[in-house]
């Protein structure tokens, strides 16, 4: 059969099983170790033998609901590919706009001013670290985490530390001044997507009865370990948590500037705190220097 042919009948039994139809060409890109550009100029060649059961083999399991990430073993964030496994939460695109407005709105940040609270694959705080050539800290709750998030900031070269415990826990008093998270923090009882709620960690998703615990918590504790000169605090949220969330935080750091960003889809998905005065970062750096 043609590759042509065969990604068009996969992508038509996914749709069929209400899978995700743009993982068939993903799977096929990997099982042929092309690039997109790589699978157009094969699209009219045959399959080979082995290409096809290779092929297969896989596309049972995306049929079945797993993720493709799983399949392959690393997930792209950022421009770098991340190991992933049921373990981790696999890194999503909005999360890398989190990345984007931290990396925009930091200013002369040094090794261990940056905590990031829920490791994961380490996407969060291995792409500050190598973002901003700074030594970044990291927690999260789960030791199987961890070791796969330590194994990717070796292969990617970045300078974490990681603690293993319970959100600021592990954190020392007054050494902050940047405190990222992306915790979990979806309600108890919502229904989820068997390919998130049946290979994803639930450790990774849920976020007590009304998904907000983790807000509470991490905000509760930050006066603890932020420093006095702390430059901000910047969550993902869950689209419908963006005036709770900021609330929390304003009731927190009433002097702080709050507010909420939305994502590419128009969804609310980040909320913030900056301390006043340095809303804008690195134009005022610029405007110091001058
Ligand atoms: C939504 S995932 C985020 C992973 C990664 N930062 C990302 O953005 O892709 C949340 C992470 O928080 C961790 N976690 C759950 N409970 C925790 C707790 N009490 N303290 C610290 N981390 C926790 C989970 O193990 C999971 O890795």
């Amino acid at each position: 059969m043609r590759i042509a042919a065969k990604l068009k009948q996969a992508e038509r039994e996914l749709e069929a099983a209400n899978r995700d139809a743009s993982m068939a060409e993903w799977w096929l890109m990997h099982v042929l170790d092309v690039d997109r550009t790589g699978l157009l100029i094969r699209l009219s060649d045959e399959l080979t033998t082995d290409e096809a059961k290779s092929f297969d083999a896989g596309f049972e399991r995306l049929l079945a609901g797993e993720p493709v990430q799983h399949l392959i073993g690393h997930a792209p964030f950022y421009g770098r590919m991340f190991e992933v496994n049921r373990d981790v939460l696999i890194p999503r695109p909005e999360t890398e706009e989190l990345i984007e407005w931290v990396v925009e709105h930091v200013h002369n940040v040094s090794d261990d001013d940056i905590v990031d609270i829920g490791t994961g694959s380490g996407a969060i705080a291995i792409t500050l670290s190598l973002e901003l050539g700074v030594r970044v800290k990291t927690v999260d709750i789960s030791r199987e985490a961890i070791a796969v998030a330590e194994r990717n900031a070796a292969a990617l070269g970045a300078d974490v530390s990681f603690y293993e415990g319970d959100c600021l826990a592990p954190i020392a008093d007054d050494s902050i001044r940047i405190l990222v998270s992306n915790p979990p923090y979806i309600e108890a009882d919502e229904l989820l997507d068997e390919t998130v709620a049946g290979y994803e960690p639930h450790l990774a998703l849920f976020g007590g009865a009304d998904g907000l615990d983790f807000y509470r918590t991490i905000i509760a504790d930050s006066m603890r370990v932020l420093c006095a000169d702390w430059q901000l605090i910047a969550f993902e949220i869950g689209y419908n948590q963006g005036q709770v969330v900021k609330s929390y935080l304003s009731e927190r750091y009433p002097e702080a500037e709050t507010g909420i960003l939305k994502d590419i889809n128009g969804k609310d998905r980040i909320v913030y705190a900056v301390r006043e005065g340095i809303a804008h970062g690195n134009e005022m750096d610029q405007a110091d220097r001058s």
